[in-house]
């Protein structure tokens, strides 16, 4: 018999097949993302679960009392219970490396877009504001050659880096919870203290996993550290910023601007006050969004499913529940 697998997300039709070739598979249709409810209510069978995005909480495994494998299409999992995987003794993967490019490549856009004033000057011709040649009023920063500090040097964090570096000639440094000597030597970063790479940033991107230890690492007193022109860029989970201080610091030009993928509540709210200031640029939680790379992540999280459900080790499982 084959194990029996619920598909939350929609998958790319060659997932899907090696998915039914190796599983009793029931998959969500519904236009929209599935809710947390409608979930739980198809739980009750399922041995595994591939997931993206839906928060795995002790309420939800409660409803899935055979699930055994929870396979999310993302690498983040702040949105798991891990303690309450671990007491049931359920599997977790995750799909790291296959969508660092992907991630890194929209960190940059929105550092382009950020300090060249992209989606602001977009609005302008659009609505009809280029009357005449535009003055330094609209005037940009440059990108190339200027200071960028990471917080966060994993996966992704290396591939902005590269990107950085080598296409931007930006002058990198970073901070990070353990020193990473061999990605100084690759390509020649600065360690810095995270209060010295605030002061030092012309560019601040935040590249850590949401934990208890990241909650809110950057707030008021980490955005007044920064410089008055320093651009900030949070690819990473809304919780890591305090979202209120964020709006403080941009509204009172503490910082020059801001470029976001992740808020605090997603999906962001219209009446949120990001969406109003024109030194913001907001996507919508879109890192890894492209057609190649979610397929790439399906594939990988398939693979960890199986390998999972049939006693293989899987490639990818979550650092925190391995034995
Ligand atoms: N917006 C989007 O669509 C996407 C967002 N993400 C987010 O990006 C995160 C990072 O992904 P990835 O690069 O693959 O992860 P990695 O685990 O490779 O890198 C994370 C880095 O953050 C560091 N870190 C962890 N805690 C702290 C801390 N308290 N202070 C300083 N540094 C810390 C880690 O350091 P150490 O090595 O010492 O533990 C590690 O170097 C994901 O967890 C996810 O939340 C990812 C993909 C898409
Ligand atoms: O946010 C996306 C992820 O893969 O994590």
């Amino acid at each position: 018999m084959k194990p029996k697998v619920y598909i939350a997300s929609k998958v790319p039709n060659e997932v899907k097949a090696y998915l039914e070739e190796h599983c009793d598979c029931e998959m969500w249709q519904g236009e929209e993302a599935i809710t947390g409810a409608q979930l739980a209510e198809r739980l009750t069978e399922a041995e595994g679960l591939l997931v993206s995005g839906n928060a795995i909480s002790n309420r939800l495994l409660d409803s899935a009392p055979k699930l055994r494998v929870v396979s999310n299409v993302s690498v983040g999992y702040n949105n798991n219970d891990l303690d309450a995987m671990r007491s049931r003794g359920i599997i977790g993967t995750h799909t790291p490396y296959v969508l660092d490019d992907t991630v890194a490549d929209l960190t940059l856009a929105l550092m382009l877009a950020s300090a060249r004033r992209v989606t602001e000057l977009h609005n302008l011709v659009r609505s009809g504001g280029w009357q005449r040649g535009m003055g330094e009023g609209l005037f940009g920063v440059d990108v190339h050659h200027a200071k960028l500090g990471i917080i966060g040097m994993g996966r992704i964090g290396e591939a902005i880096v590269k990107r950085a570096k080598f296409g931007f000639d930006m002058d990198v440094a970073y901070y990070n919870r353990n020193r990473k000597p061999d990605a100084e030597e690759r390509f020649g970063l600065r360690y810095l203290q995270m209060d010295e790479l605030l002061a030092q940033s012309d560019f601040v991107v935040l590249m850590t996993p949401l934990t208890p230890e990241t909650k809110r690492m950057i707030g008021a007193e980490q955005f007044r550290l920064m410089k008055p022109g320093a651009i900030f860029i949070n690819v990473s989970r809304g919780d890591t910023v305090d979202e209120a201080a964020l709006i403080e610091a941009l509204q009172n030009g503490t910082i020059r601007a801001a470029g976001l993928d992740v808020y605090e509540m997603e999906p962001v709210s219209p009446e949120n006050p990001l969406l109003k200031l024109d030194n913001v640029v907001t996507l919508p939680h879109i890192g890894s969004a492209t057609a190649q790379t979610r397929s790439n992540m399906a594939m990988v999280a398939a693979r960890n499913l199986v390998d999972a459900l049939y006693g293989r080790e899987p490639q990818y499982v979550i650092p925190e529940l391995k034995a």
